[in-house]
């Protein structure tokens, strides 16, 4: 799998002025990479990931799985390729407040996979130290558990791309470290991983490293980035 994203720029209009939230960036991502993209609050990572997540087309520039141009493709087709392929956590994942922790995860596998595995579920929510939650509804979780609850729902159809928006935000120190090295092992097994995070924890665990600073995507440098 090959994510290949060149100048991607994406403008918006504020009190009638266009800026970019993103500016001419270019991006790449393999199988196996894991990608953390470092940058303040307004710095336009949430921007570039749902480009890149082919839910929102950039203003200019391209983005291509495989070769395949996302924006090229119609919705339905695009829909397709994203729930097949990626694993998307947003960052404001919310769950089905009548269904069950299980039950979300659920839904989520039962729209593109003909078999539901519980045991993958179940050993889902065990990593993310949640697996006493699996019959709880998400009124009766904090936000540091729901927000495993939409890890483990963007992960249960084994996707071979995950981005990742804030994934830990709300998580303690040991439970960010929990869903970072449970991204480690999943880029170790082939998957490509884009986390955007302004969550120092985070370094250490990539293999690249970008800083997002005022619509601007940098490289960073060295083996923790030059931040
Ligand atoms: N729909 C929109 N219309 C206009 N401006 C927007 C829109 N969405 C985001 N912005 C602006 O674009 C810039 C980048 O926002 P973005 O959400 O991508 O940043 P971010 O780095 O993800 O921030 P955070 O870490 O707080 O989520 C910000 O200045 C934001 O106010």
């Amino acid at each position: 799998m090959i994510l290949n994203g060149n100048n991607i720029t994406k403008e918006y209009t504020r009190r009638g002025e266009k800026f970019p939230a993103v500016n001419n960036a270019d991006f790449f991502a393999w199988s196996g990479d894991y990608t953390v993209i470092f940058g303040e609050s307004g710095s336009g990572k949430s921007t570039l990931l749902n480009a890149l997540a082919g839910i929102s087309a950039p203003t200019s520039g391209s983005i291509a799985i495989d070769g395949q141009p996302l924006y090229t493709l119609n919705d339905e087709d695009r829909s397709k390729l994203r729930n097949e392929r990626i694993g998307y956590i947003p960052q404001n994942a919310a769950c089905l407040p009548a269904f069950t922790v299980t039950e979300n995860i659920e839904l989520a596998a039962s729209l593109y996979k003909h078999r539901i595995d519980k045991e993958q579920i179940q050993s889902l929510l065990k990593k993310l130290g949640i697996a006493h939650l699996a019959n709880e509804y998400p009124a009766n979780l904090s936000g540091g558990e729901l927000r495993r609850v939409a890890i483990a729902r963007a992960l249960v159809n084994n996707p071979d791309l995950i981005i990742a928006d804030e994934p830990t935000s709300n998580l303690d120190e040991d439970n960010s470290r929990k869903v970072f090295s449970l991204f480690g092992r999943l880029a170790k097994s082939g998957v490509a991983v884009i986390v955007a995070t302004h969550d120092r924890t985070a370094f250490g665990y990539s293999n690249r490293t970008y800083h997002m600073k005022s619509g601007t995507l940098i490289p960073d440098i060295g083996e923790y980035g030059n931040l």
